[in-house]
């Protein structure tokens, strides 16, 4: 049986053009088709920028042509570049260099955030990191807290992170967690003074010059208040969302609302409020008491149209457990305490926020 040029471009035109959807022959990137009794040779021409994607298919055109019987088959592909589209006058786009960026790799940032220092950010943002991890997320943690880094400490991680190439970080790794410290650059307890760029300038490495991987969530704790890091990060950076964590009295709350009107001004959605130190639990005999009273940031999530995303009892494990490099949700994974954390993880997941 003698081949045809028919019968070769019937047999392309089973295949998908990965670029269009269309079939192969349909889409134009078959060219120069040669059928000399059993040997064939056409051309592929390719868009230049997926060249590499078209590998496979070039080889499925290879088979099928000789599926249909012919001895030699010869599929070259050549790259072109698609014409830009006509030029009708309209004013170019002007470029948008400090337009916040998508961080290489990374699908989401959340920022986790408190109106005053102390109410139990960073043990939020490290339980919450542990949790998402266990649950088979790919998780970011980065300590932007400038003033007072203290996720080393929690996370169990100490050393310099190395920059094999001198112009890459490479993150540290624990407990599931992929971590960054400005705390880790600078050396523990050494006391840091930021001068505004320098400060930009360190956390816009932080977030572009570290080899995240690939991450479903970053996790950012940002230092207490609303100051130039948060702005910075937001400028930088496309953030999707904001957790504010307060305790539940009054002073908290005033500083709370600070944060959540700073997070809505740059355009940052608020994923909710979490309500930290809220029922004190007694570690000899169970007893809850609400120290600094109770429902307060419900109320408030209530009144600012917020959702609360969970309430953390104060617990002393939390904090030995936070101090001792293993927050409680790996060091005691089933206690009540971890648990808390463990919904409000869930609970970002199934919304599809982390
Ligand atoms: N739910 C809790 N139960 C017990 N201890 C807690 C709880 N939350 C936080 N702590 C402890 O309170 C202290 C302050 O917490 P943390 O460092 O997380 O606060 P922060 O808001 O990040 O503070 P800052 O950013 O001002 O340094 C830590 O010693 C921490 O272990």
């Amino acid at each position: 049986m003698s081949l045809t040029a028919e019968d070769v471009q019937a047999a392309l035109a089973g295949i998908a053009d990965p670029a269009t959807g269309q079939d192969i022959v349909a889409a134009g990137r078959v060219k120069a088709l040669t059928v000399e009794g059993d040997a064939v040779r056409f051309v592929m021409e390719v868009p230049g920028e997926m060249a590499k994607g078209y590998e496979r298919t070039r080889a499925e055109a290879e088979a099928r042509v000789k599926a249909l019987g012919a001895a030699t088959v010869s599929a070259v592909m050549t790259a072109h570049s698609e014409k830009a589209p006509p030029d009708l006058g309209q004013k170019k786009k002007p470029a948008q260099p400090n337009a916040p960026q998508k961080v290489q790799g990374v699908d989401r940032i959340v920022a986790v955030a408190s109106g005053k220092g102390g109410v139990g950010k960073s043990t939020v943002s490290a339980n919450l990191a542990c949790a998402l991890a266990a649950e088979g997320r790919r998780v970011g943690l980065l300590d932007a807290d400038v003033y007072g880094p203290s996720q080393p400490r929690m996370l169990g991680v100490s050393g310099r992170p190395a920059s094999p190439d001198g112009k890459t970080i490479l993150p540290m790794r624990n407990h599931g967690v992929t971590m960054m410290s400005i705390g880790l650059m600078v050396g523990e307890g050494q006391a840091v003074v930021w001068r505004g760029p320098m400060l930009m300038g360190a956390l816009q490495q932080m977030l572009m010059q570290v080899q995240w991987g690939g991450l479903d969530v970053l996790i950012v704790d940002l230092p207490p208040g609303t100051g130039d890091v948060t702005l910075t990060l937001a400028q930088k950076a496309e953030v999707d969302g904001a957790i504010i964590v307060s305790t539940p009295q009054d002073v908290a709350l005033l500083d709370a609302r600070k944060g959540i009107d700073m997070f809505a001004q740059l355009k940052t959605p608020i994923l909710g409020m979490i309500e930290n130190m809220s029922t004190h639990i007694c570690t000899n005999c169970g007893y809850e008491e609400h120290i600094f009273g109770h429902g307060g940031v419900a109320a408030e999530a209530k009144k600012l149209g917020v959702p609360l995303l969970g309430e953390i009892p104060l617990h002393l494990d939390i904090r030995t457990a936070a101090d001792g490099g293993a927050p409680i949700v790996v060091s005691k994974p089933e206690s009540k305490q971890a648990q808390a954390f463990r919904d409000i993880a869930k609970g970002m997941i199934a919304r599809g926020e982390a």
